[in-house]
Order: C-alpha cells, then sequence, then structure tokens
C-alpha cells in the first residue's frame, strides 16, 4: 500500500478538511506539521504554484487544494463516499462545496480587515448565513447528505468551528443562533459527530494565538 502523507498547520481549516476525511475514511497517514511562516523544503517543493497547506503526498505524488484533494479521497478509498453517486445530487453538493469554497475568504477579510473594511466583511458574513439558512439548509435533516457527513458538511466546517473562534478574537456577535436555526441546528450536529468532534483544533488555543496574531499586525500597521 502506498504511504499516505499529509502537510498541515493546526490551526488550518482548509488542513482539517483533509484530515476529517482521510478519518471518516479510515485510512492511516503521516501528519507532517507546517509552519506556514516558515515553510519548509518539502511544502515548497510539493506546492510551488501556491505554497500552501493542505498538500496530500500518495505514494511519493502530492496533490493540491483540499477539495481536489477530497475529490481524489474519494475516488482512491470509496468506502463511506463523501459525495452523492446520483449525477444530480452530485451537481447539487459540488455548488455548494465551490460556493464554500468563495466564501472562505470571508476568514481572512473578518480576522485581517479593521473599521470599514471589518463592517463590510461582518455583511458579508450575514449574506452568507442568509443563504444558508435560506437555501443550502432547505430541506437538509441532520447534515447536508442525510444522515451521514458528506463534502458539503466538510466544505462548510470554517462556519462551525472558525467563525466563532473570529467572534472570541475579535470581539464581535456575527452569529446570533435564534436568526438562523437551521444554520445552528447543523453545527450542532457537525461539532458533535464522532470523528469531527476528535478533531477540532482547540478553540482557546487557536483563540490565543489569532489574538496575538492580530496584536503583531496591528502593530506593524500603525508603525
Ligand atoms: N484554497 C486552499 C487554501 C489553503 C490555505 O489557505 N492554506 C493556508 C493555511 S490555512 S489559513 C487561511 C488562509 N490565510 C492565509 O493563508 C494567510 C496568509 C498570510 N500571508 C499569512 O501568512 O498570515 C486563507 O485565507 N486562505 C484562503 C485562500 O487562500 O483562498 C496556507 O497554507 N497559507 C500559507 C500562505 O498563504 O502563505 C485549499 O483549499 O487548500
Ligand atoms: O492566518 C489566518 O488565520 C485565520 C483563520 O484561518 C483561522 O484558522 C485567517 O483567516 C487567516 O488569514
Amino acid at each position: 500500500m502506498a504511504v499516505v502523507k499529509l502537510l498541515g498547520t493546526w490551526f488550518s481549516p482548509y488542513g482539517h478538511r483533509v484530515i476529517w476525511a482521510l478519518k471518516l475514511k479510515g485510512i492511516l497517514y503521516e501528519y507532517i506539521e507546517e509552519d506556514v511562516r516558515n515553510k519548509s523544503p518539502s511544502l515548497l517543493q510539493y506546492n510551488p504554484i501556491h505554497k500552501q497547506v493542505p498538500v496530500l503526498v500518495h505514494g511519493g505524488k502530492p496533490i493540491c487544494e483540499s477539495t481536489v484533494i477530497l475529490q481524489y479521497i474519494d475516488e482512491i478509498w470509496p468506502q463511506n463516499p463523501l459525495l452523492p453517486a446520483d449525477p444530480y445530487d452530485r451537481a447539487v453538493a459540488l455548488f455548494w462545496i465551490k460556493f464554500a469554497d468563495d466564501k472562505g475568504l470571508l476568514m481572512s477579510k473578518l480576522y485581517r480587515g479593521n473599521g470599514e473594511e471589518q463592517q463590510a466583511a461582518v455583511k458579508e458574513w450575514l449574506e452568507m448565513l442568509e443563504v444558508m439558512e435560506e437555501h443550502a439548509l432547505i430541506g437538509v435533516k441532520k447534515f447536508f447528505g442525510g444522515d451521514e457527513i458528506n463534502m458539503v458538511d466538510i466544505a462548510f466546517s470554517f462556519v462551525a468551528h472558525w467563525l466563532g473562534i473570529l467572534e472570541d478574537v475579535l470581539g464581535l456577535e456575527i452569529f446570533k443562533p435564534h436568526k438562523f436555526p437551521r444554520v445552528s441546528s447543523w453545527i450542532q450536529n457537525f461539532k458533535s459527530s464522532p470523528i469531527i468532534k476528535d478533531n477540532l483544533p482547540d478553540a482557546d488555543k487557536m483563540s490565543t494565538f489569532l489574538k496575538r496574531g492580530r496584536e503583531m499586525m496591528l502593530t506593524s500597521k500603525s508603525n
């Protein structure tokens, strides 16, 4: 069996997508922690274009971009499928995964913004939550794919875990559960499901880390 390695960084929402996918499939892998502020030669060699984690290395061959990696994992290890088999259901799932990928940058916008920039990011977050509430989650029971977690849940995980941490870091309340009851129950289902719950990065640790990072950013901006 070809060796499976994952280059990730502990706070990355994208790296966690791959960790969960591998664990949901029951695949053993070697995890290699990267410092994205001081990238290893392997990371630069495996992902010379974006120089980002995650990178999955399967039998020595690198695969980059979390969504591409998850599709690859689903093809190589078909057990516990991450995408629906029905072509229409699959297209709908891929639509929402693309939507989530396009909105992922809202994390950085919120975290790195100030004043008007931050307000614009909050507005975009609220618009996205509204779309999840009124479109993506209509008719959804426990998870996007039914009773089991699939790739759409994984793609939206930044809403389930990272948004709350960013709110804490910035002292903002963006997600009001009573305004988004469907999103709220999906978050609870997602975060309490076994493999996800056991492999979420620690919220307090991340909050401390991101607060420190933000102080450093603010100091360097004002100098
Ligand atoms: N589209 C990729 C995104 C992967 C990614 O963003 N990885 C981050 C760690 S997650 S952290 C989330 C990430 N932010 C950053 O990477 C901040 C980069 C800044 N230059 C810094 O070093 O602090 C982000 O917003 N990403 C959205 C995007 O790129 O579309 C990384 O390796 N960064 C190193 C670098 O860029 O130099 C995927 O899905 O795999
Ligand atoms: O460096 C970053 O960390 C956060 C987020 O990814 C938390 O994990 C973010 O948006 C960045 O740009």
